[in-house]
């Protein structure tokens, strides 16, 4: 996986926050602009199967929930081609996931972060989960996208938006790809 240095660096801070019968569990980091491309794909492909009444923009809307449209736009790159976004979860230290209420990447209004602030008698250890995953990212800097428990982002646009900061510190990452291996880095 590949992450920028710096949130690399925050990660490292995370991991002496939480307390020590735990771990971090990291899902996904920088992705190539293919890799994205992909993944919104299947995610729409999955949305359609899953809501077969469903207008193309509500499909479109709902897909975009889940995952960002792919984009090199300055003003709207997806969090994870910059390399400063990340997926994790809290484990133990055998690696195995803390219950969060959901899987990662489900499809589900449950997945929003806030959701079991509002029905906490559903699950009272995810929200409890949710808040040390979320009380730790945030004390170095992290912020998270409010639909998904797992996303927080650092230095990206996401990120400086949600902070007030004037400018992202970090722009999208293009790679060469040859033979499943990134061959090169180009930083915009
Ligand atoms: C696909 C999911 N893990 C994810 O990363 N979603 C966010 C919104 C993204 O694509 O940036």
């Amino acid at each position: 996986m590949y992450l920028r240095k710096g949130v690399y660096e925050k990660l490292q801070k995370v991991l002496q926050l939480l307390p020590r019968e735990y771990s971090l569990i990291l899902y996904d980091g920088f992705r190539p602009f293919q890799v994205q491309q992909n993944l919104f794909n299947l995610f729409l492909t999955e949305m359609k199967r899953n809501n077969p009444t469903f207008s193309e923009k509500e499909i479109l809307d709902e897909t975009l929930k889940y995952v960002a449209y792919p984009s090199f736009m300055p003003d709207r790159i997806s969090p994870h081609l910059t390399g400063g976004a990340i997926d994790l979860t809290i484990g133990t230290l055998n690696g195995e996931p803390l219950d969060f209420g959901t899987s990662f990447d489900e499809l589900s209004e449950k997945s929003v972060t806030r959701y079991f602030e509002h029905h906490p008698d559903e699950n009272i250890d995810a929200l409890n989960n949710r808040r040390m995953l979320y009380n730790c990212m945030t004390a170095v800097g992290f912020a998270n996208y409010s639909g998904e428990w797992w996303h927080y982002d650092y230095g990206n646009i996401q990120w400086a938006r949600r902070m007030g900061e004037k400018e992202a510190r970090y722009g999208a990452v293009e790679v060469t790809i040859e033979n499943n291996q990134v061959k090169e880095f180009r930083f915009q």
